[in-house]
């Protein structure tokens, strides 16, 4: 893009970066190599025209939203299918879903999300290689989701009350809704898109209950779409996001499956009814183990586009001047009086004096809000929390892969710790991803309350990872579980996995000693979680594990990736990281003067350096969201754009409303016209 259509704010903004944004954008890709598949995917399916919108989303009616969604989702689908296949033939060509490219297409969310999200992972880590042979070949007609929670459970997936009996004589499950609270209730894609679900059921074999398992279950005719005899399938309604999921309900009449369709990697039911059990029944619930992993990288990828938003609307956005000074006083001859007067001459003088300093500050031009020590508490927090949740959640997928692999030659050792972080990662970072988009839209304002910011529409795609693949609380309650476990088994002065080693350490040590150095913080939090286990074994303690863990692993990744950069680029990152790090020991203060020897005057020197962190981080707030090259297509906001041509996007979209088609609504003769002749009256 030519410099001269750009806002100048921006474009001074970049002059001042200190280092090589392409080289920060080649480290978030994974790689330079990976940045140009990413531009070329990005490339291919933005400029297909069929794609783009005439009317913006959100001045569709729910059913035209729909409809409008599956039509760009489908497109979207055959473009990753061709990719596959390309890919097959060659590994640099073909177009890969990973790179979040669907932003640009729907701006909320896909119906075929859960097809891709959660269906076909199932089937490829839970069915067994006959059936994945049978289900996972090309040419396949099925599309599907992931139809677990019901109305009356989400949470406690032993109180599900969907059965899956089975019937020896026709070998067949028999599928059944047994009353309203069974009915499945917000699967993605289920209400109009699926014609498959992976159902989880109560398995009950000769009257005996063996515990929820997954089948495969079709519900509408392939050609048709009809939902088949027995099944009852439809909309959940509009929710607070995402509108265009597609979540719907199911209900089950006596629903006959063949037996063959009950998932059978992990436990299989033979013919005459014989049950084998899995080698560890928590293997059914492996693909949510799976979708929380990838949760972390999904949030700091959405956590990107929101800081991008709001600093680059901050650098553009000019706000406040403070206020001109009073008139002089007046002159008296008394002693008393000019004992008065003299103080006032002098006052005089120096409100002369700096009224006009002032009057100089009031004809300045105002400022950029990103000036304000304030906009950069608020932003700059979003910008590093959206790099650690990246580089940790990179970590957690390496983890996931490795434990998976080790459970693919049987070994489940390492599946518990697995657990536990997988839910106390998911946790944090989904719940503090959405206090930062929210913080990113009360930083750009009004404006930031406009749909057409996309602020809204994130806020809402973010906010749902809190509840959805496990609520926050019943998370951090599995951890916390994990951790007692733990702690006895330190206090046992038995051996520990490794991201609860620090246990033996504290239980050693007693209290923390403070330093005002990142490895000081991360200890501070390691003894905040030991600390915090110890008080209350059984009783609610939060954040505290899951946040040693991100501070140390994004510390620890930093120090490392730092080594292998240019040194501007190096300086930045640990700005970021330390700024990470201030920010919650600060935030966690109380915590750490429970459980550490913090004095204030260590609480003042982190303080200080905070603020120090902000200054140094200014320059390059521009550079550093730039380097996160998400396209405006992707962005989808009238206040991040990369032109910064914030005020007039905002009118052009205004335009876009259907009420300023006319200039008179016809609302005004029916309603308004009456009420005044009224009032007339
Ligand atoms: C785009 C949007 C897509 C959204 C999709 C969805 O939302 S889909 C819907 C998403 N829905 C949800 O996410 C529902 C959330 N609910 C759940 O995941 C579970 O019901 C629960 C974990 C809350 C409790 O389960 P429970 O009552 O059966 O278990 P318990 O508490 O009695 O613990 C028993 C033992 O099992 C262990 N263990 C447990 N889970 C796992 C695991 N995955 N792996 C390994 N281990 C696990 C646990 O640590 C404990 O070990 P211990 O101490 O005995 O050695
Ligand atoms: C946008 C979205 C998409 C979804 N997509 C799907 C999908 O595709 N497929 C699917 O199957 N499901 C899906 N879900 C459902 C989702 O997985 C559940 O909503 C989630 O697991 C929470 O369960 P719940 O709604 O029953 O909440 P509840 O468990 O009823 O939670 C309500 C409150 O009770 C508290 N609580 C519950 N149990 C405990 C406990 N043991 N201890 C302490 N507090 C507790 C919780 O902390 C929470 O505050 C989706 C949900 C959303 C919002």
């Amino acid at each position: 893009m030519s410099e001269v259509n750009i806002n100048e704010d921006l474009v001074k903004e970049r002059k001042k970066c200190t280092f090589d944004v392409e080289e920060l954008i080649h480290l978030v890709d994974g790689g330079k190599h990976n940045t140009l598949e990413r531009k070329k995917v990005e490339q291919y399916v933005l400029s297909i025209k069929e794609l783009k919108d005439d009317v913006p989303e959100e001045y569709l009616s729910h059913k035209e939203r729909y409809e409008n969604s599956v039509r760009k989702g489908s497109i979207l689908f055959m473009v990753l299918m061709k990719g596959i296949l390309e890919r097959k033939r060659n590994k640099d060509e073909g177009i890969s879903y990973n790179y979040k490219i669907i932003n640009g297409v729907v701006k909320d969310v896909t119906p075929f999300m859960l097809h891709f999200g959660m269906f076909l992972p199932t089937l490829a880590s839970q069915a067994s290689p006959e059936q994945q042979r049978e289900w996972l070949k090309k040419g396949s007609q099925m599309i599907g989701t992931y139809a677990q929670t019901e109305l009356g459970h989400g949470t406690f997936l032993r109180g599900l009350e969907t059965t899956a009996t089975y019937d020896a004589d026709t070998e067949e499950f028999i599928i059944h809704s047994p009353n309203l609270t069974s009915y499945k209730w917000w699967p993605g894609g289920l209400a109009q898109t699926v014609n498959h679900c992976i159902v989880m059921a109560q398995l009950y074999i000769k009257g005996k209950n063996h515990g929820i398992h997954p089948f495969l279950v079709q519900i509408r005719d392939i050609e048709t779409h009809m939902p088949l005899p027995g099944i009852k399938v439809g909309d959940i309604g509009p929710k607070l996001g995402f509108q265009t999921a597609n979540n719907g309900f199911l209900g089950f009449d006596n629903y006959r499956i063949p037996r063959m369709n009950m998932l059978m990697k992990n436990s299989q039911v033979l013919k005459d009814g014989t049950y084998v059990k899995a080698k560890n029944d928590k293997l059914t619930y492996g693909t949510m183990v799976f979708v929380r992993v990838t949760i972390v990288a999904d949030v700091a990828y959405e956590l990107a586009r929101a800081a991008t938003i709001a600093v680059r609307y901050a650098a553009v956005r000019h706000q406040s001047k403070p206020k001109p000074n009073e008139p002089e006083p007046q002159i008296l001859d008394y002693l008393t009086q000019q004992h008065k007067l003299f103080i006032a001459v002098s006052t005089s003088h120096a409100f002369r004096i700096v009224g006009r300093w002032l009057w100089s500050t009031y004809t300045k031009p105002e400022p950029q809000i990103l000036d304000y020590v304030t906009q950069q508490h608020k932003l700059f927090i979003a910008v590093s929390t959206s790099h650690a949740f990246r580089i940790v959640g990179r970590w957690l997928w390496s983890t996931y892969t490795k434990v998976v692999a080790d459970i693919r030659h049987g070994n489940m050792d390492h599946l518990p710790e697995l657990h536990a972080l997988a839910c106390c990662l998911k946790a944090v970072c989904s719940k503090d991803a959405s206090v930062c988009v929210e913080q990113c839209r009360f930083a750009c304002g009004g404006h930031g309350y406009m749909q057409s910011s996309n602020l809204p529409i994130i806020y809402g795609i973010v906010t749902a990872t809190v509840t959805y693949e496990g609520e926050h609380t019943v998370m951090l309650l599995q951890t916390a579980r994990y951790l007692v476990k733990a702690y006895k088994q330190a206090s046992e002065g038995k051996s520990l996995t490794p991201t609860v080693a620090y246990m033996a350490k504290y239980l050693k040590n007693g209290s923390h000693c403070w330093q005002n150095t990142p490895e000081g913080i991360i200890g501070g939090f390691q003894a905040v979680a030991a600390g915090k286990t110890k008080e209350a074994c059984e009783s609610l303690f939060r954040h505290a594990h899951a946040r040693a863990v991100l501070c140390e692993m994004f510390w620890k990744e930093i120090q490392r990736i730092s080594s292998t950069v240019s040194p501007s680029l190096a300086i930045v990152l640990e700005q970021l990281a330390e700024l990470y790090l201030k920010y919650w020991a600060l935030e966690k203060r109380g915590d750490m003067l429970m459980y550490s020897n913090i004095t204030k005057e260590d609480i003042s020197s982190l303080q200080r350096r905070y603020v120090e962190l902000l200054a140094l981080i200014r320059p390059n707030a521009v550079g550093i969201v730039d380097a996160f090259d998400i396209r405006d297509e992707i962005l989808c906001s009238t206040l991040g754009a990369y032109d910064g041509r914030v005020y007039e996007r905002l009118m052009e979209e205004a335009m876009k409303s259907p009420l300023n088609k006319e200039p008179v609504n016809q609302s005004f003769h029916k309603y308004i016209k009456p009420l005044l002749i009224q009032a007339k009256l």
